[in-house]
């Protein structure tokens, strides 16, 4: 179908006529777990100036002078520990979730609807969703990023992603950005019913931890909401279980460089336990939608052995939403007001 379809659909000829494109996206993965493709990646995701906000000349000479010629080694090495037979379990359960999506969409009786996943950083790109919609005439776009809890690295550079296409584009769509969804009753519902299963399943843990990545102080200092919205994630959880408040801890995890990041920080306050005596825990980290790197390598196995170093005895990750149909409901749920 050529771009000019959508000349059928004029859109100012109101909602019903109009086709919705659904662009799913995520932060991305390399290519492959290899210093080679991760060179590549990593060279994309920190020459983002929503990512590192160093003056731009010193942060590209320490990132081409140092970072990119030690780091992509080392997280080679963390990758490969995680791939899968599907390649990167970020990029594979985003396209699972979004499959599921458009399923749940077209069976709710929204026919005129396209659903496509794309990455912030490698590939499929932003671009390529973007223009895949088009392609398929769909004159309304809307922007789902796969972050609960808004931020300006994540969903602010995903906004600015989009925009850099757009701005290339002659005929630019009706545009719907989703920046957050950290409140959704039922996104709070998935998260309280995935505890509550391994609860039930598992026993009640001495602390059960509410893990988010983290991101520089300055970037809070500066009025990024993030760290807010991680607290009343927390809260919302809790209320909903009816938890007592004592059994909770949220902690941000994934520091990167050597400035001060959100604290407190995940490994410190899981090395700190066992001395406390609380050697049985649980951990969730709800600001991945989907299990990527830094759940699978850093809390399944980096912070399991800082844990089990420091004396703790049980340790449990509890998974992502992944698509759980709880969770596939919540993201329609997101967008169905514009539907
Ligand atoms: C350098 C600064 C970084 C900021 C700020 C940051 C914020 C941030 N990131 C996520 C989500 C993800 N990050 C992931 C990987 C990852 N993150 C950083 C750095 C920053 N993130 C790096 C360098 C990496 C790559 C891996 C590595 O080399 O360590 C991922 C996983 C990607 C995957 O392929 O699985 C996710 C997801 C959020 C939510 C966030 C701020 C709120
Ligand atoms: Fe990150
Ligand atoms: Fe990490």
């Amino acid at each position: 179908m050529s771009r000019f379809s959508a000349i059928t659909d004029n859109p100012h000829d109101g909602r019903f006529n109009h086709k919705t494109g659904i662009l799913v996206t995520n932060l991305g993965s390399p290519d492959a777990p290899t210093a080679k493709a991760l060179r590549v990646y990593l060279a994309e995701f920190l020459s983002d100036p929503r990512i590192v906000e160093i003056p731009r000349l010193v942060w590209l000479m320490i990132l081409h002078g140092i970072i990119l010629r030690v780091r992509p080694k080392k997280s080679a090495k963390a990758y490969q520990s995680i791939w899968t037979e599907h390649g990167s379990p970020l990029v594979h359960i985003s396209q699972q979730q979004t499959d599921k999506l458009a399923k749940l969409i077209k069976h709710s009786g929204f026919k005129n609807t396209e659903v496509v996943m794309a990455m912030r950083y490698g590939n499929p790109s932003i671009e390529a969703g973007l223009e895949a919609l088009r392609d398929k005439g769909l004159t309304r776009i809307i922007v789902l990023p796969l972050y609960p809890q808004y931020s300006s690295p994540t969903t602010g550079s995903t906004f600015d992603a989009v925009a850099d296409v757009l701005k290339k584009w002659r005929w630019v769509p009706e545009l719907h950005f989703i920046n957050g969804y950290h409140k959704n009753p039922l996104y709070i519902e998935a998260l309280a019913n995935t505890i509550a299963e391994d609860l039930a399943a598992n026993g009640t843990p001495q602390k059960l931890v509410f893990s988010y990545h983290g991101m520089p102080k300055r970037f809070l200092d500066h009025g990024d909401p993030y760290h807010c919205l991680c607290q009343q994630t927390t809260r919302l959880v809790v209320e909903k279980l009816g938890l007592d408040k004592s059994l909770v801890e949220t902690t941000f995890q994934s520091r990167f460089g050597k400035a001060e990041w959100l604290q407190p920080y995940t490994d410190a306050t899981l090395a700190s336990y066992p001395e406390q005596g609380i050697k049985d825990i649980a951990i969730i980290s709800p600001a991945f939608s989907a299990d990527c790197l830094e759940t699978l390598e850093e809390l399944e196995e980096e912070n399991r052995e800082i844990f089990e170093h420091a004396g703790g005895e049980k340790y449990r990750y509890i998974a992502a939403l992944n698509d759980r149909d709880d969770h596939i409901n919540a993201l329609f749920d997101v967008i169905k007001p514009l539907l």
